[in-house]
């Protein structure tokens, strides 16, 4: 199956298995809990992702907590500037994991595929609520920059939606990651359809 072009970032089991179900080996699910949960309850959910995920064919990613996607044999995991560095992130999940890397120029993108990034996650591309603190969106043209960059899989993130997929894949783009759009839909297996037809 090649890599998937659309990621579901999600707390919530009801929503994985959701967009599990309508996706199948075409979605990666990234298992990212807030700062304040546990690890026992990030071990917990992140065990129960898995084992729908490998049901369905699909990757499961946890982010941040590296150790976590190891104890439950996920198939790698995120980091970003508060993170592991790359480098020692990709010595703790090993050579097979995948491993993916927030990046929001293209230095900072090439130093990661270098260190051993797997893909990059891109952005933020738009503006969004979802998470606090951001630097200005990139857009589509910050995007096509850290693409023309690398040669691995580029997965736009930050206030992606379906109408927006076609810019983002002309930008150069692999794919995209979403929380708001799957995560918030009244019904997140039509918006995961809807998302991987904007991707085909
Ligand atoms: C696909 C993807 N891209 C970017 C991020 C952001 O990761 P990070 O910079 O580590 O920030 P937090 O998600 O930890 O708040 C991501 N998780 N996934
Ligand atoms: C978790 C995350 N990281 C981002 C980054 O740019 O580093 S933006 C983001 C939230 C994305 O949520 P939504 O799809 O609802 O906009
Ligand atoms: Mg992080």
């Amino acid at each position: 199956m090649p890599f998937p072009r659309l990621h579901l970032i999600t707390d919530s089991f009801a929503v994985a298995r959701a967009a599990v179900d309508a996706a199948g080996p075409e979605l990666a699910v990234q298992v990212r809990v807030e700062d304040g949960v546990d690890d026992r309850d990030a071990y917990e959910l992140a065990g129960k992702v898995v084992e729908l995920c490998v049901g369905a064919g699909a990757l499961c990613l946890v982010n941040d907590r590296l150790h976590v996607a190891l104890a439950v044999g996920a198939g790698g995991g995120h980091v970003g500037a508060l993170d592991l560095p790359v480098d020692a992130a990709r010595r703790v999940l090993g050579p097979g994991a995948v491993l993916g890397a927030t990046a929001r120029d293209p230095g900072t993108a090439r130093r990661a595929v270098a260190a051993g990034a797997t893909y990059l996650g891109v952005g933020p591309a738009y503006a969004t609520s979802t998470k606090d603190g951001l630097p200005p969106p990139i857009g589509p043209a910050g995007v096509a920059a850290v693409a023309a960059a690398v040669g691995v899989p580029v997965i736009a993130i930050a206030g992606v939606t379906a109408a927006r997929v076609p810019e983002l894949l002309e930008s150069g783009a692999y794919g995209v990651a979403v929380i708001g759009a799957i995560g918030r839909a009244p019904d997140p297996g039509a918006a995961t359809i809807e998302l991987l037809k904007a991707l085909s």
